[in-house]
């Protein structure tokens, strides 16, 4: 008898497409199975506000995982992005997919790029590291929240309400959208969120033929780089409250890794970059978790975590 699976996600848009092209591969390795996609609500969906007022960690993922737990679904579609860096204990993620273009997406109908911004411009972001970042390069500029889903929010861009935004490039590219950014930040200017432009699939841990089945999907430089970025969150906060950038490039067997921290309007920031021979998944977290550690040791309380 055929069996059928079911796969979580979002309903935005993009959270569709992604769960859409998990479901074209795990079709591709496993025609026998029905893999069926089931559409689930997440707090952070229906939030207006600032993300950070709503206890941020896992918003957008916890609700598909007490879904996994309960075992309404058998699979979930994650961006990387928004999963919390400590996950629960009868969870994994045993599959990340390749990674779309980590950067950021300065997107303005008016503004060729930032310096092209006019004093005191009006930015729409939620993101507390767009703000900081942005903050620091820029110390005119205003802001203004600006939510909801990709689509929503160029369509607040187009009806005047700031003079630009960001989005990450990776979501963009996805959605067909690629025509929409103004400039692609170079990494050097705005670091990207640590696993920003990485899907993720997770299951229950006991399901042996799901794991045996997600693992072929798994990519290894994707899991490598953003094992390092996610250690260096971890080892420095999870609360979602602190600006914090990470970005890991892998050559070879060398990780290059940069990563950063800021206050929340601009005016510390601390940073490391380093290279490391890195050949397995241990070792990425190691270098990620250490650095991160090491940065926190610098930063001696000038930044706060949790407040
Ligand atoms: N927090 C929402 C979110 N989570 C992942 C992406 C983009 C896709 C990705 O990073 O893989 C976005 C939207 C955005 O920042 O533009």
């Amino acid at each position: 008898m055929q069996q059928t699976r079911h796969i979580g996600t979002r309903g935005s848009p993009l959270a569709l497409y992604q769960a859409n092209w998990a479901k074209d591969l795990l079709e591709a390795r496993d025609p026998e199975t029905d893999w069926q996609i089931k559409v689930l609500k997440t707090t952070g969906d229906q939030i207006k506000g600032e993300l950070k007022d709503f206890g941020g960690k896992g918003l957008f993922t916890r609700e598909l995982e007490d879904a996994l737990l309960d075992g309404r679904i058998d699979l979930a579609v994650h961006s990387m992005k928004d999963v919390p860096t400590v996950g629960h204990e009868r969870l994994i993620i045993p599959a990340l997919l390749p990674r779309e273009d980590p950067r950021d997406a300065f997107i303005s109908l008016n503004h060729a790029s930032i310096d092209e911004l006019p004093q005191g411009a009006l930015v729409g972001s939620a993101s507390l590291r767009r703000r900081a970042q942005l903050a620091a390069l820029r110390p005119d500029i205003r802001f203004c929240l600006l939510r909801g889903n990709v689509q929503t929010r160029l369509r607040k861009l187009e009806e005047g309400l700031c003079d630009a935004t960001f989005l990450a490039v990776a979501g963009l590219n996805r959605l067909g959208q690629s025509a929409r950014i103004t400039q692609a930040v170079p990494t050097e200017l705005m670091l990207p969120a640590p696993a920003q432009g990485v899907v993720g699939i997770e299951t229950r841990r006991d399901e042996t033929d799901l794991l045996e089945t997600l693992k072929t999907l798994n990519n290894s430089n994707s899991e490598i780089a953003i094992t390092a970025e996610r250690a260096f969150l971890r080892a420095l906060d999870g609360s979602c409250k602190t600006p914090i950038a990470a970005l890991a490039d892998r050559a070879g067997t060398m990780l290059g890794f940069r990563g950063e921290v800021l206050a929340k309007d601009g005016r510390l920031r601390f940073s490391c970059a380093e290279g490391r021979d890195v050949t397995t998944v241990g070792e990425a977290y190691d270098f990620g978790y250490s650095l991160g550690d090491e940065l926190r040791t610098e930063i001696d309380g000038r930044i706060t975590f949790d407040d």
